[in-house]
């Protein structure tokens, strides 16, 4: 269980501190498989998960909707048969927070 994903989420708002460079390095050391994507000018972090049929798919969209509810943070879900493309940014920031990467470590531990 990495250390990242049993931190505590933040109350994310508008004017809420983006990560920094060196943030980004730290933390992504935790959570290697997912990639950094922008779109429209706004940061994201984004991993596929594979899965053997669409059943599976979507009973982890499913868990990822859980802890999102749980932490009040939510990501973009993309279920197709086979596989699951999770991406976390925080809406109101239009960037990256902590609090996604915290979520990026709970979803990578629900897809074990
Ligand atoms: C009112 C509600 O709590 C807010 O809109 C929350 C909901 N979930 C959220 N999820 C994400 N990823 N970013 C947000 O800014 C966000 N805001």
């Amino acid at each position: 269980m990495s250390d990242l994903s049993q931190q505590q989420c933040e109350a994310c708002s508008w004017d809420a501190p983006r990560v920094t460079e060196a943030d980004i390095e730290t933390y992504q050391r935790e959570i290697p498989e997912w990639q950094i994507v922008e779109r429209d000018g706004i940061m994201q972090l984004e991993r596929v998960f594979k899965f053997r049929n669409f059943k599976q798919a979507l009973a982890f969209t499913n868990k990822v909707g859980e802890i999102a509810e749980e932490a009040g943070h939510h990501p973009a879900l993309l279920t197709e048969w086979g596989k699951v493309t999770v991406t976390w940014w925080s809406h109101e920031l239009k960037g990256l927070h902590k609090n996604d990467f915290i979520l990026a470590a709970r979803t990578d531990e629900v897809a074990q």
